[in-house]
């Protein structure tokens, strides 16, 4: 009797799917995209609902003010990770994203935060700066490149930050060894990929030669170690010869006894914020390049502002954003409209929580799907296409009338005291790039044989808990030739900022380096 009340909802939990004997709803359970089938059910069970995964329970929050009471206000019940067999077996419990609520989580965390504060961002300003205006000559040279451009900006500046060491290469050493070990790491994270140890805990002792996945979590970790510590050595030995850069992990090298950090926690919070920092900016980036194709009203309108406030004779700076309100608003619109991270990363509580009568018990999954608030009919008019004006008629983007006070901007960087602690330097990275990329270029849909666009589809993104869009194609071209004259200028006179990161570099990273400027 008391095996088939496994799986059951068991009194006191908020509402869901109807569950079946065992699994509960675990035969329900989406593997791919789950935010859109979170969402479904939302609108079915309400903006609290849970979900029966076995013995176990996950609840999913769909509603702003219960993410703001429950993930906020009570962050310190809902700080925890579910367990993740597969993460702790390739980081050994030491992936900051991933961690449980242990003392080396909150060890990474303060170091993360001591680095990474608001002030300590502005000092990358130049290097982020510099690599910027590298996208937009990228882009010039070849436009049919742009989405790896991007993706080479986004984890060049992360090494340089880090590591003080650039990637002026797509093909870069470093950047290839870490496409490689994030590609392996989605592959061992996603669901169905391993089985449910989890749930079954003694899958853990199936023998090495019958369980796959082991081998591929062993390599993965392998992978991960090579580069971490790969690059955090090279720092440690341009330290010793005392040719420091001003890079992060020198900083955090120097402080780590009153860190707390051995070599083995500082190699893995370097490691930790590459791959958190790097592909979540290229994804905003590409979907935003994405929506001011799909919208070209909203790019004219972009587009026009930036003239009136910057000029055709001058790149824009980091200042100009005061005064580009639709830009902001577009932004806002582009977390709101494709968010990074549908489902933020998942929460679990430390002991049970009682919410408006319902009991979260101890232990319990909480995914936050930011996904489903930001497309809420209820909430923001017309929620599945790109209207930036939006967030010029209220704070918060909401419909006018709707009380949308328990939104906030940077929702979609998450909540209490997980929050995203690279937000000011994700935030200065999406600010410059989406300035420079509307003053630059005019962004278009291809066209056929018979010169008619292409339509877009702006809904094919990638699988995993962090989305980017398909690769797909477009057509972008200067908006003058003063313009392509001022961005190969601004890449020529970045040549000194950016020597001071290319240290090290590969025989091929220096002959491009060398011809790029020889070019100009
Ligand atoms: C567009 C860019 C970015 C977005 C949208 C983003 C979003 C997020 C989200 C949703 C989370 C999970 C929060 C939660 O669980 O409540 C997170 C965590 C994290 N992010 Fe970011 N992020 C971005 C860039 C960065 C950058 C540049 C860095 C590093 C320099 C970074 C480092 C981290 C780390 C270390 C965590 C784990 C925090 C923890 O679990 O304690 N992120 N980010």
């Amino acid at each position: 009797f008391r095996l088939v009340k496994i799986g059951s909802r068991e009194p006191g939990l908020p509402p869901g799917p109807p569950t079946v004997p065992l699994l509960g709803n675990l035969h329900i359970f989406p593997t791919e995209f789950a935010h859109f089938r979170f969402t479904e059910w939302a609108r079915k069970y309400g903006g609290v609902y849970s979900l029966k995964i076995g013995p176990g329970t996950a609840v999913v929050l769909t509603d702003p003010t219960a993410v703001k009471v429950l993930m906020d206000q009570r962050s310190g019940n809902t700080v925890d990770r579910p367990a993740m067999h597969v993460a702790d077996r390739v980081a050994g419990g030491l992936n900051m994203v991933l961690a449980r609520y242990t003392e080396n989580w909150r060890t990474l965390r303060r170091a993360a935060h001591t680095i990474l504060t608001p002030q300590e961002s502005r000092k990358h300003l130049p290097i982020q700066q510099a690599e910027a205006t590298q996208v937009l000559h990228d882009i010039l040279s070849q436009p049919e490149g742009f989405y790896t451009h991007i993706r080479r900006y986004s984890s060049s500046v992360i090494l340089s930050v880090l590591y003080g060491k650039r990637a002026p290469r797509y093909e870069t050493p470093e950047t290839t060894a870490f496409f490689e070990a994030q590609h392996e790491w989605e592959r061992v994270l996603e669901l169905g990929a391993t089985p449910p140890i989890d749930l079954i805990p003694l899958l853990k002792y199936v023998p090495v030669r019958w369980a796959k996945w082991k081998r591929d979590c062993a390599r993965t970790r392998k992978l991960q170690r090579d580069l971490y510590f790969g690059l955090l050595n090279e720092t440690r030995e341009r330290l010793g010869r005392g040719e420091e850069n001003g890079c992060y992990m020198e900083e955090i090298l120097k402080s780590q006894e009153e860190l707390g950090m051995d070599l083995e926690i500082t190699g893995y919070l370097g490691g930790v914020l590459i791959e958190a920092g790097s592909d979540t900016t290229s994804s905003f980036l590409q979907t935003l390049v994405l929506a001011l194709t799909a919208y070209p009203e909203a790019q004219k309108k972009a587009q026009e502002e930036i003239d009136r406030v910057v000029g055709s004779h001058r790149m824009p700076t980091l200042d100009d954003l005061d005064e580009l309100r639709y830009i902001r608003a577009l932004i806002l619109e582009t977390h709101r409209f494709r968010p990074v991270a549908p489902m933020l990363v998942p929460h679990a509580t430390l002991t049970a929580e009682e919410y408006k009568g319902y009991i979260i018990p101890k232990g319990a999954t909480i995914f936050v799907n930011v996904y489903g608030i930001f497309h809420d009919s209820d909430l923001f008019d017309d929620p599945e296409n790109f209207i930036p004006e939006r967030f010029l008629l209220t704070e918060n983007g909401t419909r006018p009338g709707v009380d949308g006070s328990d939104l906030r901007h940077n929702l979609p960087f998450g909540v209490g005291r997980r929050l995203c602690p690279g937000i000011h330097l994700a935030q200065n990275s999406i600010n410059i790039n989406t300035m420079n990329l509307i003053w630059a270029f005019q962004f278009s849909p291809d066209t056929d044989a018979s010169g008619n666009p292409i339509p877009l589809d702006t809904s094919a993104y990638q699988r995993g808990i962090l989305t980017a869009p398909e690769p797909f194609r477009c057509t972008i071209k200067p908006r003058s030739k003063e313009r392509a004259d001022i961005i190969e200028q601004e890449f020529f006179e970045a040549t000194d900022t950016f020597k001071k990161f290319e240290y090290g570099l590969s025989a091929e990273d220096r002959e491009f380096v060398a011809k790029s400027r020889a070019q100009e």
